[in-house]
């Protein structure tokens, strides 16, 4: 084999990874977000949607209230929400009254629903019955 062709071939196997690999990973980076699929919805947001999350109607996200017993446990439930939401650079949009809080997930970044917004609304049923 020519030392051309042998470095055609390096270069390839070196630059040519499989599509799915090159577009899920950037140089070693963390996995790009992307749109739950329909396979992964079914899969994902039935639990969910037993556990009261539902379908937000006029977009592509999903919403639940919680009612603690008062502000002093709502607050705690959201500091442990906050926290985690920072831990994975996904915040939640919410809406608290004294014992309510309304909380609204979706990933802007693909503007609907993600594996992040799964495990954000798993985290808080944790929480919440923690
Ligand atoms: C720059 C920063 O990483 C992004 O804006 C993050 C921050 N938090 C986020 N939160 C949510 N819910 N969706 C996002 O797409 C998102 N993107």
């Amino acid at each position: 084999m020519s030392v051309v062709t042998r470095n055609l071939l390096k270069r390839s196997f070196l630059f040519a990874p499989s599509t799915s690999w090159s577009l899920t990973f950037q140089r070693g980076k963390k996995m790009a977000t992307t749109k739950l699929t329909e396979e992964e919805r079914t899969k994902y947001l039935t639990p969910l949607h037993e556990a009261g999350w539902t379908l937000v109607s006029n977009r592509d996200a999903i919403y639940k209230e919680f009612i603690c017993q008062d502000f002093n446990q709502a607050w705690g439930f959201m500091s442990k929400v906050a926290l985690q939401a920072e831990k994975m650079d996904h915040h939640p949009e919410w809406f608290n009254v004294y014992n309510k809080i309304q909380i609204t997930l979706s990933t802007h970044d693909v503007n609907g629903l993600s594996q992040k917004d799964v495990k954000l609304a798993s985290f808080i049923e944790k929480v919440k019955s923690s």
